[in-house]
């Protein structure tokens, strides 16, 4: 076990919960839900006062979408607001899918932004009142405040990336044109000792190397902290000398360890000056045995009254909600990334031969030849062989598009869509660029995505790939094949085995790397084809969050289509699909 490096000021960071906050049931290293969270930062906050230090506790949102105790309940969210807010956060933010809907907009605005009125940040978020259509600030721009235990200045900013898809009762303020307004430019020049810029942001996106470039103009020796999220990776960067960013994975199975060493107090009659500052960052798997850990408390004195009475409403929450109802047993294990594509343990294969071919049909156009697209994005979890519950089926795919089409299209154009938007080209650029269709991990990709280092102890238990003549590579390299597995030596578990701008060390637990296996933008069905040869026509079906890209890509393949060509399919989800191809072909016990 790695141990966590305390500095002046330290960070837990959250991010790209979606809804996980009951853990991972059916992964024990990711399993401590919200309320040992809790715990752990009451333990963690009396060790920063012990030690005279600072702790920070920090969420950089999409907090919403992506696990039954969010999706599952009407209106969606009724329990996991009130959980999510029995923590003491000290700055958060919002994330892209806290913006899809307009519903889920306005929940923020009423319900998450009040709770945390001192601490939730919108450097470039506004929101449109309903009753006025005012447009205003969704929570306040930025926050200054001096840290309990070292007293140090900080001035805190809260971002989103430059995200397109937001529902019309909110507004998105480019990064580039936040970065010209007043509050911005003079938050800029308060020369606090510390500035923790927050924000649902890749960190291998542009944004935050715009806003780095503007703070860093102004200051050139102070320290500044980011702490990002979207892109569900662990991974650090760093911008300058004093300049790092954090992002801390996704779905509640990591919580990140940022501190910060030789912050120095300004004194408001000299200069800033260049002193040496030291950032250290530890991943840690969200797990209780860990979180004891990291605390120094023993299981008897580890949870604390309100981190139980929160567990409990959890468990409560996920009864009400009938999560763990079983609808079918899944043979085997299904990957999104641990397993090539196409393949036997392919979810996207699962679904492109099997679900969607089957569910996905109109009864009118049955007969009808069609091809079915759906984004890889639109997939956000594997499946474990097993029980397969409702719970499962918001795991796997939460969202609420439905299917819309293109009827009768020539199938010497239609069957070019598909490429098109695998591989882009001129046609597909900006904010068609259809790598926005694919899962997380591969829109802003970091150069080490894929490349984890062969840790010595790595070798054990590494996962079996067989090498077919697929496309798809692994991106982990296999570079310790001969290495021998003793009796003596301890067994390491499958999980991250990062590698970022710091180095090789950040994971808190020495893990057994797991394989990544790239996927493509978008797969697709294939059904009621003719035997004999190709048909002229079909339907062209496709999810509805692709249809931006629908036309496009048609007109680019010689199709003289426009929107009006474009109706509704079939009104269901794909969370309602899978649920009922599972109810009907996955039967047997388990
Ligand atoms: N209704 C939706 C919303 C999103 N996606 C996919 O998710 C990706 C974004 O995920 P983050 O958690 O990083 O925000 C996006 O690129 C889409 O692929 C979707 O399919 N449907």
């Amino acid at each position: 076990m790695r141990e966590l490096e305390w500095g002046q000021i330290n960070f837990l960071h959250t991010t790209d919960i979606h809804g996980w906050l009951g853990g991972h049931l059916q992964e024990p290293q990711y399993s401590a839900d919200w309320g040992d969270y809790i715990s752990f930062t009451e333990h963690m906050r009396r060790k920063a006062d012990e030690k005279g230090v600072d702790l920070l506790v920090i969420d950089t949102g999409d907090r919403v979408e992506g696990n039954g105790l969010y999706d599952g309940s009407d209106p969606k969210g009724r329990f996991t607001y009130d959980i999510f807010g029995q923590q003491s956060v000290d700055i958060l933010c919002t994330g892209n899918h806290e913006l899809y809907h307009a519903d889920s907009v306005a929940r923020e605005h009423n319900i998450t932004v009040p709770h945390f009125k001192e601490s939730y940040i919108a450097s470039n978020l506004d929101y449109i009142e309903p009753e006025t259509g005012n447009q205003i600030p969704q929570a306040q721009r930025y926050i200054k405040f001096k840290t309990k235990n070292l007293g140090y200045n900080v001035v805190a900013f809260g971002f989103l990336f430059d995200f397109d898809r937001n529902a019309n009762n909110s507004v998105v303020i480019p990064v580039e044109e936040a970065m010209k307004q007043k509050w911005l430019q003079s938050a800029i020049r308060e020369k606090p000792d510390l500035f923790v810029v927050t924000g649902h942001v890749g960190l291998r996106m542009s944004e935050f190397e715009k806003i780095f470039k503007v703070i860093r103009d102004e200051n050139w020796y102070t320290p500044i902290v980011f702490l990002g999220g979207h892109a569900h990776v662990r991974d650090a960067r760093k911008f300058d000398e004093k300049a790092v960013a954090i992002a801390s994975g996704r779905y509640f199975e990591t919580i990140g360890w940022m501190s910060i060493d030789g912050v120095k107090k300004k004194n408001k009659d000299t200069a800033s000056v260049n002193a040496e500052v030291t950032f250290k960052r530890r991943y840690i798997d969200n797990n209780v045995l860990g979180l004891q850990h990291h605390a120094g408390v023993d299981e008897e004195n580890f949870a604390t009254a309100h981190g139980r009475n929160v567990s409990k409403m959890i468990t409560e929450a996920r009864k009400a909600l009938k999560l763990d109802n079983r609808l079918g047993c899944s043979p085997k294990d299904l990957w999104m990334t641990r397993a090539k594509y196409p393949s036997d343990s392919s979810i996207y294969s699962w679904l492109e031969n099997e679900v969607v071919p089957d569910t996905v049909v109109h009864k009118d156009r049955a007969d009808k030849p069609r091809l079915t697209i759906v984004n890889t994005g639109a997939i956000r979890f594997d499946i474990f062989k097993g029980a397969f519950t409702t719970d499962s089926t918001y795991l796997i795919s939460p969202f609420t598009s439905t299917f819309n089409y293109v009827p009768d299209v020539p199938y010497d154009v239609a069957k070019k869509v598909l490429r098109l938007l695998n591989s882009g080209g001129p046609v597909l650029e900006g904010a068609l660029n259809p790598k926005h269709l694919s899962i997380p991990e591969q829109v802003a990709p970091s150069p080490f995505l894929g490349r984890e280092p062969p840790h010595a102890a790595a070798a054990y238990l590494r996962p079996h790939f067989s090498d077919g003549e697929g496309q798809q590579h692994p991106l982990v390299e296999d570079s310790d094949d001969n290495y021998e597995v003793h009796d003596d030596e301890p067994q390491i578990v499958n999980g991250y085995t990062t590698k970022d701008d710091l180095g090789d060390d950040g994971d808190d637990a020495v893990h057994s790397p797991i394989k990544f296996y790239s996927v493509p933008n978008c797969i697709q069905a294939q059904a009621a084809f003719p035997e004999a040869a190709e048909p002229e026509t079909v339907d062209l079906v496709f999810i509805d969050y692709v249809q931006p890209w629908i036309i496009p890509a048609l007109k680019f393949s010689g199709g003289d289509y426009e929107s009006d060509n474009i109706t509704a399919y079939l009104n269901v989800t794909l969370t309602d699909v899978i649920a009922s191809w599972v109810k009907t072909h996955w039967k047997e016990d388990c």
